[in-house]
């Protein structure tokens, strides 16, 4: 019974991230859209050529001029009227600035004929960057750097990066007007807060400047004198001609992943979109709901989002791999259960698996193979205690990124 729930485990997933992939959600969003003939299409982010790509087949030769900035090694093949560039990430590089102007003067050559469709995923922050007056390439690293080394949540290291910028926080779509925005977004954010992926070059930025200053006095910035004029500055509050679509996400990752498992018989729960928490208490907790529901299925339980783990120890893992094994330590024994913990964009942490799968029987596996699973869990050794027990998930890089997704099988 485990192995069929195991199968279906990875069935769900496999689906659930099929369905968000780039390419395919870009598509059907295009699909729905009123576009104009004098489109000019813009692609920032991770996920920037699979958008690019979908937007080519759906419009062809509407699409009057093209770019795509994304990350060293996202390219593929040429896509005829597209130019294509690669620049730095997580660390902005000069190649980051390069992309910044040329998206800035891309925009400011538009009129009211044009659409500018943008299609952003995550990743876009660092790709592309164009700053404020008297704040340089060595500023905008060292800000990047401390902002991403202090563990603030990415919505509050984005609020202070739109201050410094001139293309991020809705300044991208003011250089088009009166051109008209269509944005199309593949999110990275838990929560989707659409404005923070990719700081929200084409969206109004909520924040305020209060705000900023709080976080670059909670993560010790120092900031220099143009930094400071730069943060002072009011960012758009309101665009008019700008729209957003959110094409995936991670709510969308467990809508999917909710009607395979239906699909497949299972009463479905989706337990949140917005997993945050600790990856072991995370891990413990969903086995504490296995243990309850086991023997009572088959029922499904589905959550989606990003758990954190604070690293003592230095063995090798992820997120989603520490949360199988603290899964499989308080499953054990268990019968008729299975917990999976995946990345969507095929990578966990610094390994080369997706995340794992395990069942009541792991742990012994793990025994068996000469492994402490709770020492191997407080050593943050995820990855060489689920190789050992055979409970690796490995797909390889995906080509999408909307966050993890966590299926637990009970019957
Ligand atoms: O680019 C960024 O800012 C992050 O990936 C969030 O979208």
């Amino acid at each position: 019974m485990a192995s069929d729930l195991r199968s279906d485990c990875l069935e769900i997933a496999t689906y659930s991230i099929g369905e968000n992939m780039p390419q395919k959600a870009t598509l059907e969003a295009l699909g729905k859209l009123d576009i104009g003939d004098r489109i000019t299409c813009l692609a920032v982010g991770k996920a920037a050529w699979h958008m690019a790509k979908a937007a080519d087949t759906a419009l062809g030769d509407r699409i009057a001029r093209g770019i795509i900035i994304t990350k060293t090694g996202h390219l593929k093949e040429d896509i005829p009227g597209f130019f294509a560039m690669e620049a730095g990430h997580p660390i902005p590089d000069d190649r980051s600035l390069k992309a910044g102007a040329l998206a800035l003067s891309l925009a400011s050559s538009l009129d009211e004929q044009d659409h500018l469709m943008v299609l952003l995923s995550g990743g876009g922050s660092s790709l592309m960057e164009s700053l404020m007056p008297g704040i340089n390439l060595e500023d905008l690293i060292s800000i990047n750097r401390t902002l991403l080394e202090s563990g603030a949540p990415i919505e509050d290291i984005n609020v202070v990066r739109k201050r410094l910028s001139m293309v991020k926080a809705g300044r991208l779509a003011l250089a088009a007007s009166p051109a008209r925005v269509t944005t199309l977004i593949l999110s990275d954010i838990v929560g989707n807060d659409l404005e923070a992926v990719a700081s929200g070059p084409t969206m109004p930025d909520r924040a305020t400047r209060e705000q900023a200053y709080m976080i670059a006095d909670k993560d010790r910035l120092y900031l220099t004198r143009a930094m400071k004029e730069a943060m002072d500055m009011e960012t758009p509050k309101t665009l008019t001609l700008s729209e957003t679509i959110s094409v995936g996400d991670v709510t969308k990752l467990c809508s999917a992943a909710s009607e395979r498992a239906m699909a497949l018989g299972y009463e479905t729960t989706v337990l949140t979109a917005s997993l945050r928490c600790e990856a072991k208490e995370a891990g413990s907790f969903l086995a504490s709901i296995g243990r309850y529901h086991a023997g009572k299925g088959p029922k499904a339980f589905i959550l989606g989002g990003e758990t954190v783990v604070h690293v003592r120890g230095d063995g090798l893992g992820g997120r989603n791999q520490e949360l199988a094994l603290a899964g499989a330590i308080d499953i054990r024994g268990i019968e008729g259960i299975a917990l999976a913990s995946i990345g969507s964009d095929g990578t966990d942490g610094p390994t080369d698996s997706a995340g794992g799968i395990v069942d009541g029987q792991s742990f012994f596996r793990m025994v068996e193979a000469g492994i402490d699973p709770k020492k191997a869990l407080e050593e943050n050794d995820s990855n060489r205690a689920l190789m050992a027990s055979g409970d690796l998930v490995d797909t390889g890089p995906t080509g999408t990124n909307v966050n993890d997704l966590v299926v637990m099988l009970c019957t």
